[in-house]
């Protein structure tokens, strides 16, 4: 590939609330433009992680170089797929520093939902063209027409701009890919400008060191040429440079306007901070804005199971915010647990994706403690969104059946099960986003759970007053539940200080694997007892007790009726 004329590029993303049809759409533009094959094998190509795939989600956001003719002008379209979720908002803002516009797409039977208004808000400020666009037109219960007075109505956008279209299907999608050269403008790259670069993500291979995703804004850079990164002031000599067609395609320059990829030897995650900007050693510029560092909402305890672990899960974590840069790390030690982490998360869904990419990516096997929100602490010494402690603020009707309503709301109320819980109340209707309205004074306390008289760290929570005693009799009640029985009797307890509000008891029980071995057969005896010695790994001891590690999140979630 050769200098690509700037004014035949075009950047864009796609966003919309979860489960919109963001993947499906992209699969289609994959395919009409030739990137991959026709096949009805086709889904969600973008989601190349395994837990992207086992939760039907997108996580991470990927890039494609599309090539599309039109008007007999070969053009080139860089997409990026962005995720739905709340807790990966941060992602969608990275991508839209990229592009100059976006496909806003709407689901057209749900309508407008709580993350197609925050994700309009990030394009709108970024002041980029917004595409609307009606998808699974193909449903029975589409209501288009509703959906189109929606968008008119919240965001100001006339009807007539939307294009209804099914990804599934791929009904007009052809006029999704003129309306993104036709209406989004090209960047304002130029060619002949020194290089500079924006690292809008990076990832670790674990053959070439980091490999970094840039937007090409100015010049151009091809292999062997020495650049420096701006961050660290360090200089590099660029080995491997290309597009991302999804796949990796080597080239031998990238220039202005471009999206690809690039190597040059960076080894240390510091080395490559997204936001940083790249230039050629001997034409200094100067750097781009950046991002604004992720402000993390939910914090948890991350520890090896076994000490002797700790380098390789250091090593592990530090590659993987690499590739996912909104976790906060900070060293930690727990008299219990011994050497390891304080890491942030923007959500729930977050920490717990973090955790099983570690394990899938990674191989590690950690110890998670209970998410906790953060506090500021002063030392002396209605239906469901009441029992919150939620207040109303505003109310804004999207049509005449739908509601926007905004409630101030104390995180910690929300981050372990709220979403989950209003989805189910709702039975599906509701959706639900968040930002941070700052600290309030509240009155609270700190509950611990005792297992045989032995304090859980990890269990040991902050709750308000009025509801300690129904939350420590509830988590007792679970503990109870989730903690195997033993060959002793555990007693389980909620305690404010030294008073003990709620108390269980889990029976003594003896399992003897070995049991079924009638014989003598000693080989398939010490097999036993090794998957047992594995299955002991998974758990955590507190004093002489054995407890499941995923029991530390489970046992917090609340369940309502
Ligand atoms: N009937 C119908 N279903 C569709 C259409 N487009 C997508 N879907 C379905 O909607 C579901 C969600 O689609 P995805 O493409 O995974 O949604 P997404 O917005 O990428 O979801 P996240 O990446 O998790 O945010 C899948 O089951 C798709 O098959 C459509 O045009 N018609």
């Amino acid at each position: 590939l050769s200098e690509f004329p700037v004014d035949r590029i075009r950047n864009f993303c796609i966003i919309a609330h979860i489960d919109h049809g963001k993947s499906t759409l992209a699969d289609r533009l994959l395919e009409m433009t030739g990137a991959i094959a026709k096949t009805d094998k086709n889904k969600q190509v973008l989601d190349k992680l395994q837990v992207e795939r086992e939760r039907g989600i997108t996580v991470k956001a990927q890039t494609a170089s599309l090539f599309y003719t039109h008007h007999g002008q070969q053009h080139l379209l860089n997409l990026i797929d962005t995720p739905g979720h709340v807790d990966f908002s941060y992602e969608v803002s990275r991508s839209i520093s990229a592009c100059q516009g976006v496909l806003l797409l709407v689901d057209a039977n749900q309508g407008i939902q709580a993350q197609t208004v925050a994700n309009f808000y990030l394009a709108f400020e970024a002041q980029l063209t917004i595409i609307p666009v009606i998808n699974k037109i193909d449903l029975k219960n589409a209501d288009p027409e509703r959906v189109e007075s929606q968008i008119e109505n919240v965001f100001d956008i006339p009807r007539e701009d939307c294009i209804r279209i099914s990804a599934k299907l791929g009904t007009n999608v052809e006029n999704v890919l003129q309306a993104v050269v036709e209406r989004i403008p090209p960047p304002t790259a130029i060619v002949h400008d020194p290089f500079k670069a924006l690292v809008f993500d990076s990832n670790f291979d674990h053959y070439r060191g980091i490999v970094a995703n840039i937007a090409v804004f100015a010049g151009h850079v091809k292999k062997g040429d020495k650049i420096v990164s701006a961050h660290l002031g360090k200089a590099y000599e660029v080995n491997e440079l290309g597009l991302l067609c999804p796949q990796e395609h080597p080239t031998q320059k990238l220039f202005a306007g471009q999206v690809g990829y690039l190597i040059a030897g960076m080894k240390e995650v510091k080395e490559a901070q997204i936001g940083d900007t790249l230039y050629h050693q001997d034409q200094p510029v100067e750097a781009l804005p950046g991002f604004k560092p992720a402000k993390a909402m939910v914090f948890a305890g991350m520890y090896p199971v076994d000490q002797s672990e700790y380098p390789g899960l250091r090593s592990a974590i530090e590659r993987l915010t690499l590739n996912d840069s909104s976790v906060t790390v900070q060293r930690d030690s727990s008299l219990a647990l011994g050497a390891g982490w304080r890491l942030g998360f923007l959500g729930l869904l977050h920490m717990e994706v973090f955790n099983q990419r570690l394990e899938q990516e990674y191989n590690a096997s950690v110890i998670i403690t209970a998410p906790t929100v953060p506090y500021k602490a002063v030392l002396s010494s209605a239906k469901l969104i009441k029992n919150r402690r939620g207040i109303q603020n505003n109310m804004m009707y999207v049509d005449d059946h739908r509601v926007m309503m905004k409630y101030l709301f104390p995180l910690n109320e929300i981050v372990m099960d709220f979403y989950d819980l209003l989805k189910s109340l709702s039975s599906g209707y509701a959706s639900f986003d968040y930002e941070n309205a700052g600290y309030q004074a509240a009155d609270l306390i700190k509950m611990d759970i005792l297992l045989n008289g032995r304090p859980v760290e990890e269990l040991t929570t902050i709750v308000h007053r009025a509801r300690a005693y129904s939350t420590g009799k509830a988590i007792c009640e679970r503990l109870k539940d989730s903690i195997p029985r033993q060959m002793f009797e555990i007693a389980v307890q909620a305690s404010i200080g030294s008073k003990i509000i709620a108390r269980e008891t889990i029976k003594a029980y003896r399992k003897n694997v070995l049991a079924k071995c009638y014989g003598g057969d000693i080989t398939r005896k010490m097999k036993l007892l090794k998957k047992q010695a594995e299955g002991k790994k998974k758990m955590r001891r507190i004093g002489n007790v054995e407890v499941p590690k995923d029991v530390f999140i489970n046992v917090l979630k609340r369940k309502e009726n």
